[in-house]
């Protein structure tokens, strides 16, 4: 699902109303319907304060408050008296409203003196994808006011003050606990510094033109379901462990064990031919317990100095391993013999960090996952995530390489500077051991021939979804890394089915 910015958004609504038998006026009155549906759906109160602004996101929520009056709600909207200039067709849907003698119609600088009643859910429509610069003292009084108020608070399109590209320059912004947007994603949604104002972000289908969405270039993409059953290879039935790859785990060190058996569990779990996990000695026998499907192959005593390697080996690198001297030395040494792409994380990638030269021994199309702090290590501190893509892309493209740079909605950034975020995942997910078992996954994706923008795309999305699965089965508290590989065969069995749907009557 691409991305667009906020312009291309603007283009798209005009396109639509240029090449398509809708007006903007019904464009509006389509959104608002899925809104006010979603309302009624969704949520509980009886009643609902509705604050509107000037432009096409006021007219949005003049045409909610319409909806929801007729649908039985008790409705009261708020506007900004001194300013009568609106927008087209947010006038035409305040002039509707006005005809209606059950909605009463308040300057929104009433708001503080009015009595609100517990069940009341408030709805932001003050400002939409149109809004730029800051706010007013008014308003920004108006949002400190709402945000101080205890209820269930809905954004329509986003939330007010937040921009649709970036870090907006607006000091106040309405914090909701749910954000309707209208046809697609932003990218504000999915970084951390804004995307914590939009609550759950619920995407709402407004028919904007397919032809506009399809014609129009993007370089960064929502991982959607259909892109990953479009990926997604069944296994054979005249197959045998040959035809699923050879995975090598270089991972654990004495205390840290646990990463390799985490690494290990996830790769077999994802269908690896084989699977081997180089370890020093001090992990054998609890890795052998804890993880029979697995070979060993030792690698020191309690920390890998002596790596080994293998042609026609897909090798996943990094977690539990240690930086001790004999280890850096092994590891360095090894990248050298290795031309294909392998999968590095954890300690591999705070080895590479130690001097910048050592990222060119890192294989072309190779993937390296780190979270913020090793991105850091590797690549230098970056004023905030935005800013940290940007070096991410740069960086991909200099090295040929695949970063996936882990987070809540984790970036995969390809040499090509294509940006994929992946939705699926939950913050249960911010547990040690989970990126452990992200290695495991990717790195048995890898050796089962997808490609490596395949691997990665299919393993952030595997994870994230069984991390979602774990979560229902033990809550987002309760949930371990352990947990992940367990859930990854009901997240198979619906992927394998969704794509039998598709192919099959
Ligand atoms: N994307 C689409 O296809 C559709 C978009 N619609 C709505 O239209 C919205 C975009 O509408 P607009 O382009 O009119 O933009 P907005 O309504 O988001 O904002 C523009 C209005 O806000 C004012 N404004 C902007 N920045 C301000 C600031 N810092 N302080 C005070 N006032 C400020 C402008 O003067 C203008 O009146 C979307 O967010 C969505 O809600 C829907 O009506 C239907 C379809
Ligand atoms: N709040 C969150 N929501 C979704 N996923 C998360 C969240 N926090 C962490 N994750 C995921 O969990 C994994 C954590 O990886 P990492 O930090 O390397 O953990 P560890 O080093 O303990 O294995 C990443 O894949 C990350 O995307
Ligand atoms: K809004």
């Amino acid at each position: 699902m691409k991305i667009f910015t906020a312009e291309q958004i603007r283009a798209c609504d005009q396109w639509t109303v240029q090449h398509e038998q809708v007006s903007s006026l019904m464009l509006m009155e389509k959104a608002a319907g899925r809104c006010a549906d979603w309302f009624a759906s969704q949520i509980k109160s009886e009643r609902f304060w509705i604050f509107c602004g000037n432009g096409n996101n006021g007219g949005d929520g003049f045409a909610i408050a319409r909806m929801l009056y007729r649908k039985g709600f008790d409705i009261d909207v708020f506007i900004d008296f001194k300013n009568p200039e609106y927008s087209e067709d947010a006038r035409i849907n305040l002039q509707k409203l006005k005809e209606i003698s059950g909605v009463d119609i308040h300057d929104f600088r009433q708001v503080s003196e009015m009595k609100f009643k517990q069940d009341t859910s408030i709805v932001d429509a003050i400002f939409g994808s149109g809004f730029h610069g800051s706010l007013s003292l008014d308003y920004q009084k108006l949002i400190a006011f709402l945000n101080s108020i205890q209820a269930n608070k809905v954004s329509i399109d986003i939330p007010t003050g937040l921009s649709a590209d970036g870090l907006s320059d607006s000091e106040s912004v309405f914090i909701a606990d749910h954000t309707l947007s209208l046809q697609f994603w932003k990218k504000s949604f999915l970084h951390p510094e804004t995307g914590n104002f939009c609550g759950k972000v619920h995407i709402l289908d407004i028919g904007l033109s397919p032809e506009f969405i399809q014609k129009t270039d993007t370089s960064q993409y929502i991982i959607s379901d259909s892109t990953v059953q479009k990926i997604y290879r069944p296994r054979e039935q005249f197959s045998h462990k040959g035809t699923y790859g050879k995975v090598h785990l270089i991972a654990g060190s004495y205390g840290k064990i646990g990463a390799a058996i985490l690494a290990a569990r996830a790769a077999v779990r994802t269908g690896a031919g084989l699977v081997t996990v180089q370890a020093p000695e001090c992990g054998f026998s609890i890795l052998q317990t804890a993880c029979p499907e697995a070979m060993m192959l030792s690698t020191g005593n309690i920390f890998s100095e002596n790596l080994h390697y293998e042609e026609g080996i897909t090798y996943g690198i990094g977690p539990g391993l240690g930086t001790e001297s004999e280890t850096q030395n092994a590891f360095l040494e090894f990248l050298k013999k290795i031309n294909k792409p392998i999968v590095l994380d954890a300690d591999a990638l705070n080895i590479i960090a130690l001097d910048n030269a050592h990222l060119e021994l890192i294989p072309k199309n190779s993937l390296l996952t780190p979270h913020p702090k090793e991105f850091e290590r590797l690549f230098g501190t970056s004023a905030n995530s935005f800013k940290r893509l940007e070096i991410a892309k740069e960086n991909a493209e200099k090295f040929g390489i695949f970063i996936v740079l882990k987070d809540r909605y984790t970036q995969i950034i390809t040499p090509k500077k294509t940006v994929y975020y992946n939705i699926t995942g939950n913050p249960g997910m911010a547990t040690g051991g989970s990126g452990d078992v992200l290695t495991g996954i990717i790195t048995a994706l890898l050796a089962q021939k997808y490609s490596s923008e395949e691997a990665a795309i299919l393993g952030v999305w595997l994870h994230g979804k069984a991390g979602d699965d774990a979560a229902k089965m033990n809550s987002e508290e309760a949930l371990i890394a352990g947990d992940l590989p367990e859930s990854l065969g009901r997240v198979f069995n619906e992927l394998k089915n969704s794509h039998y749907k598709k192919t099959t009557k």
